[in-house]
């Protein structure tokens, strides 16, 4: 299977794995990137199943909408069981990079609502340390070269996504050159740099679940 068959795979296996626990009352935590949009996809075939949706990112509003499910604002309800979306790098620990597509803040505040956090990724996403794939940093645009700053007495090596806006008026920067040996400490290190909205280490709410998309089928790693 090639990746894009392999995110197909999990989208569809993600769905399986919360379709018993749905009823009509249900809301669902939907994630941002070419993985959750395989979830959305197969979401779509039960949506009968559930009440709707709440979205990390406009573009994932968007695509849930394009398929007749309803979308929900986050303050409009009360809580959710299961938040699925994938993942830039993830562990064993399921502790993860995120922020690819510079959903990172929204995911961030969506997963902490939901009861578990299901993450779909294909086998390329599984690494035994964190910080090969940059780490975002979502940033007030004013404290951008401030936070830069900062981010290089941590020891990294950050770099303007030039052109990107996120859904909250933020800005992104990508901080190289990272060995992540302790991801908890990290996340809470750069958050509190003064002028970052957050970073897409999820270590401290990491994943609950992991459905992994390999050539042998789709395992499922719990943390
Ligand atoms: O964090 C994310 C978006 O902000 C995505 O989950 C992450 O980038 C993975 O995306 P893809 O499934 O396209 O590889």
């Amino acid at each position: 299977m090639n990746q894009d068959e392999l995110k197909q795979a999990v989208g569809q296996a993600a769905v399986d794995y919360i379709k018993p626990h749905l009823d009509d009352d249900s809301i669902v935590g939907v994630g941002t990137g070419s993985t959750a949009n395989c979830f959305i996809d197969a979401l779509a075939n039960i949506k009968h199943l559930f009440d709707g949706a709440v979205a990390s990112s406009e573009a994932s509003a968007e695509r849930l909408k394009s398929h007749g499910i309803p979308v929900f604002d986050l303050n409009g309800v009360s809580g959710m069981d299961f938040y699925i979306d994938g993942a830039d790098e993830i562990n064993e620990r399921l502790e993860m990079i995120k922020g690819g597509g510079a959903a990172l803040t929204r995911e961030k505040i969506v997963a902490a609502v939901a009861k578990k956090f299901v993450c779909v990724a294909d086998e390329s996403k599984l690494v035994p340390m964190l910080g090969t794939f940059p780490l975002p940093v979502e940033v007030i645009p004013m404290a951008r070269s401030h936070v830069a700053r900062e981010l290089v007495k941590l020891g990294g090596d950050p770099v303007w996504r030039e052109g990107v806006v996120t859904d909250n008026g933020g800005e992104i920067l990508d901080v190289h050159n990272l060995r992540i040996a302790s991801p908890m400490e990290l996340e809470s290190s750069i958050n509190q740099i003064t002028g970052v909205i957050t970073n897409g280490l999820f270590a401290q709410r990491g994943a609950d679940v992991l459905l992994l998309g390999t050539q042998e089928g789709v395992k499922t790693l719990k943390a």
